[in-house]
């Protein structure tokens, strides 16, 4: 259901975000929204939701659909793959923040135990993918490679390429297919399918987009900026410890921080207090190396959420991107 039970009245003036309906980024987008303080209720099969602590609707899209949405300004933000932005060949939408889950790799897969071994032996066969358009692009090239950018020009593409909207991975034990482009995260899909990974197409994460006309950049920005608070609080820890003067210069070494480590001194002559973000994946070996540094009194600290301060570029202008 989908705008039934909504005036267009009662979304004027909102900002409109599109988030994933389903699939493998809708239980971490929800996560993300509630971690920064966006609230409301989705109504049973209901695709659009009002927020009711700030003027947002939420609109809930197939990933697929959404860098249409917000590259026609539809829609202003957008939570989606970055498979999912380059497939959709709109160049209206800005990537502006990174948001480090939905990683995963568009690979070119052929039967394991076939002779296949190089994209290159696909040029001339079949190929099935949900993502016709970056598979089309990457063959291109290798077809350009082999023949010239003229010859490809003048007489087409020899290699075939066929949409299938989901189970691509079947497409070879089928004989729909010589080889598949399809996503791979663990790779226990491909197994299971009898299938090999040869190249990759692109690897991809889930992306913060915008559209290049927001409706109301402020809040576009203020949206931007919670994310990347919560974001940024979940990759880093805060490690305190105490440490003697003559050492400071060598346990910098090991904490340099995310800007820079914060430096009190003690009551007690000649030590000093510090404070330091620490990636979390990290933490354990930083921990045995501030240790055998002679740091003392270490502790870990969940940062629950977080603010890098304002913005230096413009307001509509926030990009923060890198966020891996
Ligand atoms: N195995 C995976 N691991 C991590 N991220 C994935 C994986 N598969 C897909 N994604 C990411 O999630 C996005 C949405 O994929 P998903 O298959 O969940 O879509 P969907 O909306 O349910 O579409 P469909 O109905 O076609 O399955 C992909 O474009 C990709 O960015
Ligand atoms: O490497 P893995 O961890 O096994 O993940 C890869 C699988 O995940 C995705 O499909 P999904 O399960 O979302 O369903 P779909 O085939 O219907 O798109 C993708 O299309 C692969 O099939």
């Amino acid at each position: 259901m989908f705008l039934s039970d909504f005036t267009l009245d009662s979304l004027d003036g909102r900002l409109l975000m599109a988030v994933p309906k389903k699939g493998r980024l809708y239980e971490a987008s929800l996560t993300l929204l509630q971690g920064s303080d966006i609230q409301f209720h989705r109504h049973n099969r209901l695709d659009i939701a009002l927020c009711h602590n700030l003027p947002i609707a939420l609109v809930f899209l197939g990933a697929a659909d959404i860098p249409v949405f917000v590259g026609e300004g539809r829609c202003d933000l957008g939570i989606t793959g970055q498979d999912q932005v380059a497939e959709s060949r709109t160049g209206h939408v800005e990537e502006i923040l990174q948001l480090g889950f939905g990683k995963c790799k568009l690979q070119v897969q052929v039967p394991a135990r076939g002779s296949i071994a190089d994209p290159k032996e696909l040029i001339g066969k079949q190929v099935v993918s949900s993502f016709t358009n970056l598979s089309r692009e990457y063959f291109r090239q290798l077809e350009v490679e082999a023949f010239g950018a003229e010859a490809v020009e003048k007489d087409g593409m020899k290699t075939v390429m066929k949409y299938v909207g989901g189970s691509v991975e079947a497409a070879c034990a089928l004989g729909v297919a010589d080889g598949i482009v399809d996503l791979v995260e663990s790779g226990e899909t491909m197994k299971a399918a009898g299938l090999k990974a040869i190249s990759t197409v692109m690897d991809t994460q889930a992306v913060l987009i915008r559209s290049k006309t927001p409706r109301n950049p402020e809040l576009a920005d203020l949206i931007l900026s919670r994310i990347h608070g919560v974001i940024t609080a979940k990759k880093y820890v805060l490690c305190t410890y105490n440490i003697r003067r003559a050492l400071l210069p060598k346990v910098h070494e090991i904490t340099p921080g995310k800007r820079a480590p914060t430096i009190t001194t003690l009551e007690e002559e000649g030590w000093y207090a510090i404070s330091v973000m620490v990636e979390k994946k990290e933490i354990a070996e930083v921990m045995d190396k501030l240790e055998a540094a002679g740091a003392s009194d270490i502790l870990v600290l969940q940062i629950s959420n977080s603010r890098a301060g304002k913005p230096t570029s413009p307001s509509s202008g926030l990009q923060i991107n890198g966020t891996t």
